[in-house]
């Protein structure tokens, strides 16, 4: 399992906050919109999956949360911390995941772990029982000594996870995390996120797998050209799309974003 969600400072403020609120967030790219006027909340405990077509504003609204990316207008906030107004301390519950992580290849496992935990203020003496618990955990000890650049996809994805892992976050944003891994890796990560969320932290994954999202997640929003046009558990997407109790996601996916 990916862990408990370990008491960090200030666990008691947090208690009770929403992970995760976006309030009307709007972002454009010159003068074209890539999302518009965008709410949504998710609950502690819960896994949150956002759907939506190629272009549709997915990466965009998670690099915004993550704070790599400022909002046109619009606040978001984490564990009740805007991002605006104190974005060091709301980004500390934080880890995300991007679908195009950066690891440097003349960097062993371990000291790709120590380097993160350096970058959040975490000795490598305090990270090293960590590193080696989640190097254990993705089949990357045996591995441990060797270059990353030697690494295929699925091994990089799977420290790069590590990486987002290091500081014990309660949130966790991942965008497309099972890309490259095989079948029984991306089963090891699906139920660690599982068991993460379960476990009190709270996960908000972007993906294309339909299969994923019907999974695991409790509840979808799916995002077409910058909107949110549906937000649910897959039931109550299945009543708004009006397509039956039993239509797979997939269908009602298509129906929402009018592509079908
Ligand atoms: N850095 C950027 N500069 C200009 N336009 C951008 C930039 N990043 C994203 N966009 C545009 O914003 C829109 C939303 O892109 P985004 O990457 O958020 O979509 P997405 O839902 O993640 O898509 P995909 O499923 O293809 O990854 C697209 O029209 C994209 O071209």
């Amino acid at each position: 399992m990916v862990g408990k969600v370990r008491d960090l400072p200030g666990t008691k403020e947090i208690q009770g906050s929403s992970p995760l609120v976006l309030s009307h967030v709007y972002k454009n790219f010159g003068d074209k919109p890539a999302v518009k006027d965008l709410s949504l909340e998710v609950r502690p405990g819960e896994f949150y999956t956002l759907l939506g077509s190629n272009g549709a504003g997915k990466t965009t609204t998670l690099r915004m949360i993550a704070g790599l990316l400022a909002p046109d207008a619009g606040d978001i906030s984490l564990y009740g911390r805007s991002l605006k107004a104190d974005p060091q301390e709301a980004r500390r519950p934080l880890a995300y995941l991007p679908d195009d992580p950066l690891l440097y290849g003349k960097l062993r496992p371990g000291e790709y772990l120590e380097f993160v935990a350096g970058l959040w203020g975490i000795s490598a003496m305090t990270a090293a029982p960590e590193a080696e618990r989640l190097l254990r955990w993705l089949d990357l000890w045996d591995v441990r000594t060797q270059l990353t650049e030697g690494f295929s996809r699925g091994m990089k994805q799977k420290l790069a996870l590590a990486g987002a892992l290091i500081h014990q976050p309660r949130l966790l944003l991942l965008d497309e995390p099972l890309t490259g891994l095989d079948a029984a890796a991306a089963r090891m990560v699906k139920d660690a996120l599982r068991d993460f969320a379960v476990s009190g932290g709270a996960v908000v994954l972007v993906t294309h797998i339909m299969e994923v999202a019907e999974g695991l997640a409790h509840r979808i929003g799916i995002l077409h050209q910058g909107q949110l046009v549906a937000e649910g558990s897959l039931d109550e997407l299945r009543r708004v799309s009006g397509l039956g109790e039993s239509a797979h996601l997939e269908d009602v996916f298509l129906h929402l974003v009018g592509a079908q």
